[in-house]
């Protein structure tokens, strides 16, 4: 059956989930600000609307929209970032606006780049709601992109957003070329770094062993379509930050996901070593070299995601 989908935000994401759908026979309007009709015009008649925009625009977007009856329309949300002004993910802020309809979150290894050339993937739709999972499910499965469904929406939405951290952290690795033991090292931490603050937020551990956790870590540490990856390449070559990001293609969410997992781990007592190394790295007050020294120099303890 077709089915009416809004896609906000025309960038690499938001233009391959409407490729997506579109490609399984629905109706999809894609909008973006240059676009010749208003948000709520486009939303007026349609059953889903995709949220693709990155973290800056969540805000913007949902002011424009709160107020509209929008029915029982679903919200999907596939954007991986904090709010730095609120430290609400993307779904916290859909679901505060729209507090009477269905919220889902899409999360998943999803480099736009392979999809868009065709090769498989797979991804999560989390929700409260399962019978929303399960729909929007539907409206994205193909034998080229899999969708699994989760119960947990704050554990697939959180594995999305933290591992852009880890992504930069793997990025300064290959850029200082310290090995592949080094590599598995960082990336095993960095999970056990993702559980610990996800437990402390209430995302179940499971959660992150998943395709939003563990998968999307894999893909985004060992991809340089990555732009995450991109940047801590960068930042181990000596390059600036500005000077990165100006000749970025694209949004790189970790940058701001650091800052704000810094001051919320800081004010909530989360031990996050590898991400605190990556936002000094960020800020320019480590060198790559010295952010290694101080995590191979800390203390030893047992093999445990808790502190
Ligand atoms: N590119 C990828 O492979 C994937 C990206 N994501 C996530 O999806 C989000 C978007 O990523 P990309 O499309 O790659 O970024 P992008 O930089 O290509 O596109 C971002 C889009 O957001 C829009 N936007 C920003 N502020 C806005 C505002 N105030 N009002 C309206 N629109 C606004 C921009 O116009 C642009 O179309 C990010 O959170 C990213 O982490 C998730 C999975 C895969
Ligand atoms: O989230 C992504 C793939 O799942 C895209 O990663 P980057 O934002 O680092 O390019």
């Amino acid at each position: 059956m077709e089915t009416k989908i809004a896609v906000i935000g025309a960038g690499a994401w938001g233009s391959t989930l409407a490729f997506l759908a579109k490609a399984n026979g629905h109706q999809v309007h894609l909008w973006s600000r240059q676009s010749s009709s208003t948000l709520a015009d486009v939303l007026a008649d349609v059953d889903i609307v995709v949220s693709a925009v990155s973290m800056k625009g969540v805000r913007p977007v949902v002011e424009q929209l709160r107020g509209l009856s929008l029915g029982k329309v679903i919200f999907v949300t596939a954007t991986k970032g904090l709010d730095p002004s609120t430290t609400c993910t993307p779904s916290q802020i859909w679901q505060a606006a729209f507090p009477a309809n269905s919220v889902v979150v899409l999360a998943g290894p999803n480099l736009s780049k392979e999809i868009q050339a065709g090769l498989p993937a797979a991804t999560v739709v989390g929700s409260n709601d399962m019978a929303a999972a399960k729909l929007v499910q539907t409206l994205f499965n193909s034998s080229r992109f899999r969708v699994y469904t989760n119960d947990d929406p704050l554990g697939v939405e959180l594995g999305g957003t933290l591992k852009n951290v880890m992504a930069i952290a793997a990025g300064a690795c290959d850029g200082l070329q310290l090995g592949t033991n080094a590599k598995a090292a960082l990336v095993t931490r960095g999970l056990a770094e993702i559980i610990r603050i996800g437990n402390h937020w209430g995302a179940k551990t499971d959660t992150f062993y998943g395709l939003s956790g563990l998968g999307d870590l894999l893909a985004t540490c060992n991809s340089p379509l990555s732009r995450n990856y991109q940047v801590g390449y960068g930042l181990a070559k000596g390059k600036k930050l500005t000077e990165i990001l100006a000749n970025l293609e694209g949004t790189a969410e970790g940058v701001n996901t650091s800052q704000v997992l810094v001051h919320l781990a800081n004010q909530q007592g989360i031990y996050i070593p590898i991400s605190a190394q990556v936002d000094r790295l960020l800020k320019e007050e480590v060198t790559p070299q010295a952010a290694v020294d101080s995590l191979m120099l800390r203390d030893v303890k047992p093999e445990t995601h808790l502190p």
